[in-house]
């Protein structure tokens, strides 16, 4: 995993938009299309107001989303959807974007029709964000590493619910849905590059667990060290706990 120590969550946005630029690009010249996974959550504000400005033919690129609220529509203010539409999705001419509905009647057989399309799809890009309990997607604390299908139905814990509630997206604990639709571990590991963007000081516990920890379900984020080309950008805040990082750049 090699590690990015930016000066602040802005510079943070600008490099880990450049890499993911450099690499969808990459993706454009050798296959002629590129297939990206797309986060949500306030880490992801800063990448992907620079990603959006990226000079890249976008209609051969198409995006896939990372999880989604159970029964959440489309409308709702915590809706992913909601958040990549007006982030992203409307920002680009891109190619195709794939979204989890939340609020499909069974929510199965929405996990089954994604996996459908995902299976057998070259990833090039997986953008994606840690959680304060170093989550990856909706894959909490112990998550399953060895996971086969793509997208699973994952029970949120109170932990998770009040961390989302925290973020502001939500009033009251009560409104955070107990379940979400998640891309597996399995699936982002599947990816050719992975860029994780994690700024503010609430991830710097998470952070320093994901770095310092051996892999383990019970720190999720862990499994980015599994992949030979995962990029894991910082800021001074999120970096803060970390002891001296071997290969880090400030
Ligand atoms: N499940 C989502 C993830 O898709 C996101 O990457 C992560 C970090 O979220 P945030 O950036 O809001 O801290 O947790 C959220 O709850």
């Amino acid at each position: 995993m090699k590690i990015v120590i930016a000066s602040n969550k802005h510079e943070l946005g600008k490099e880990a938009a450049q890499k993911g630029a450099d690499a969808i690009r990459e993706a454009l010249e050798n296959q002629g299309e590129a297939h990206i996974i797309v986060a949500t959550g306030a880490s992801q504000f800063e990448m992907l107001a620079e990603l959006v400005k990226a000079n890249l033919d976008w209609s051969k690129v198409t995006g896939f989303h990372l999880d989604e609220y159970v029964g959440m529509p489309e409308t709702h203010t915590a809706s992913f959807r909601k958040y990549l539409k007006e982030r992203f999705v409307d920002r680009v001419p891109i190619k195709a974007f794939h979204y989890i509905h939340g609020d499909a009647e069974s929510p199965m057989d929405e996990c089954d029709r994604l996996g459908k399309i995902i299976s057998g799809v070259r990833i090039d890009v997986a953008f994606v964000g840690i959680g304060e309990n170093a989550h990856l997607a909706f894959n909490d604390p112990p998550a399953d590493f060895e996971r086969e299908e793509a997208y699973f139905i994952a029970d949120l814990d109170k932990a998770c619910r009040q961390q989302q509630l925290g973020e502001g997206w939500f009033a009251s604990l009560e409104e955070v849905p107990k379940q979400a639709i998640s891309m597996s571990v399995k699936q982002i590991l599947k990816s050719k590059t992975i860029i994780a963007s994690v700024p503010d000081e609430r991830k710097a516990l998470a952070v320093k667990k994901t770095v310092e920890s051996e892999v383990v379900p019970e720190v999720p984020a862990t499994a980015l060290k599994l992949h030979p080309q995962t990029w894991l950008y910082l800021d001074k805040a999120s970096a803060s706990l970390l002891g001296e990082v071997e290969g880090a750049s400030a």
